[in-house]
């Protein structure tokens, strides 16, 4: 590693040093960028790995000064900085003595201008993708069942299965609420909702206004797309069904669905804007089946993405859907339905859907923004449990089953 330039510029922005690496090319790093992002004990937390270096505040005499002043002390301090390789670290001298100091590896998985390594911050397994073939596969070699009883040793597994394949089964486990109760914990962090502050438990009595809360059928859909954050992941526990039949469970993976409208997108151009529209329209959603609390949600689309075009979020609910629609200027109504359509088209096909039927015993939990579920109607009496788990928490105890590709 050596240091192939240093630029000083006439703005603190315009400071910045290039660095080549042996067989890796070179990358440039701002003077701002590298004091900011300071290693040392004194700039890092050692414990709490938080940054402790303000270098909005710490550099210009007076905190919270006019922004003017305070880029010129910024300025000031950085004019005479000087930079050296020791020991196969790049060093920065700064002028108030301060010294930071950055090893290859900090430096590789860091850079940006340009970015060196691919290498994400975890390395965490992909997702896998299934329709109705590929799920009976996931699971017909028995190799990720679950036991109650080795819960504690199996969490990574769960997590993992959770994670790849959207969903995973929990078999064993005592059929009462407190070990629902306890497999939801172990996941992740129960969310309080004004369903039940911890695991529900309901069943065919409309006890909550809610059309969960009676034996009708509910076509494919995600729970709590009124909310600015659906529950990202649910737990199923049921409970007893007795003297009736029905009540099957159906699931598709919108992850799998959006590899099929990407495909169709790329081939037909009225599927392109199918895409566009799913991607981009935003849809109202609400939950008003209480009068003292009303839920409404209208920001979102039907699928969310990331910048690389993969799924985010699913948000989908017909029995939720608002009838307010506010469509964007370059759909019309008429697009917004037939995209609609084709979605619950793709949702609903056989080869994409998988029904089973869920068994007391067995939890069946999963993630509530990529996996759709329904529900058959069902007759008899029918109890089921279960819980919303939030999202950051699960995929916080997930990644911890990992080792760091770099420290943060
Ligand atoms: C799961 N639990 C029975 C507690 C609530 C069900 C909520 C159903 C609501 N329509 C939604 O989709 O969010
Ligand atoms: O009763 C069931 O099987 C599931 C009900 C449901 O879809 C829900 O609570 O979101």
């Amino acid at each position: 590693m050596r240091i192939e330039s240093v630029k000083r510029g006439t703005s603190v922005f315009e400071n910045a040093v290039k660095v080549e690496f042996e067989d890796l090319g070179s990358s440039t790093y701002d003077w701002i960028y590298l004091r900011d992002n300071c290693p040392c004990s004194e700039c890092q937390h050692v414990q709490t790995k938080q940054r402790v270096f303000d270098i909005f505040n710490t550099l210009s005499n007076k905190p919270g000064k006019d922004l003017e002043t305070s880029l010129k002390r910024v300025e000031q301090y950085l004019a005479d900085s000087d930079f050296q390789i020791m020991n196969s670290k790049l060093v920065c001298n700064w002028s108030d003595s301060h010294i930071s100091e950055f090893d290859e590896k900090w430096l590789l998985q860091h850079s940006y201008e340009p970015k060196l390594t691919s290498k994400s911050r975890k390395i965490i397994p992909n997702i896998r993708t299934w329709g109705s073939h590929e799920f009976w596969q996931l699971n017909s070699d028995g190799t990720g069942v679950n036991s109650y009883d080795r819960l504690t040793h199996e969490l990574p597994q769960i997590f993992e299965q959770i994670h790849v394949n959207g969903f995973a089964f929990i078999q064993n486990v005592p059929v009462t609420l407190e070990s629902t109760e306890r497999v939801s914990a172990a996941i992740s962090i129960i969310r309080p909702t004004h369903y039940d502050p911890c695991v529900w438990d309901f069943t065919s009595d409309l006890a909550k206004n809610d059309t969960a809360y009676t034996s009708l059928a509910i076509d494919m859909h995600v729970d709590g797309t009124y909310w600015n954050e659906p529950p990202g992941y649910q737990l199923f526990h049921l409970l007893e069904h007795t003297n009736g039949e029905g009540g099957d469970t159906r699931i598709v993976d919108v992850a799998k669905i959006l590899e099929i409208l990407v495909i169709k997108a790329a081939a037909d151009r009225s599927w392109q804007k199918t895409l566009q529209v799913l991607s981009e329209q935003p849809l109202v959603f609400h939950q008003s089946g209480d009068s003292n609390q009303e839920f409404e949600q209208d920001s979102f689309p039907t699928l969310t993405l990331a910048k690389d075009g993969s799924l985010v979020q699913c948000r989908w609910n017909t029995s939720d859907r608002a009838a307010f629609i506010e469509p964007l200027p370059r759909f019309t109504v008429a697009d917004i339905y037939q995209a609609l359509f084709r979605f619950n088209a793709l949702i609903n096909n056989p080869d994409n859907y998988v029904q089973f039927k869920m068994e007391p015993g067995k939890i069946f939990v999963f993630d509530n923004w990529r996996v759709l579920h329904a529900r058959t109607a069902f007759t008899g009496y029918r109890r089921l449990c279960g819980s919303y788990l939030t999202r950051d928490d699960f995929m916080a105890r997930f990644k911890s089953c990992y080792p760091n590709s770099h420290d943060a």
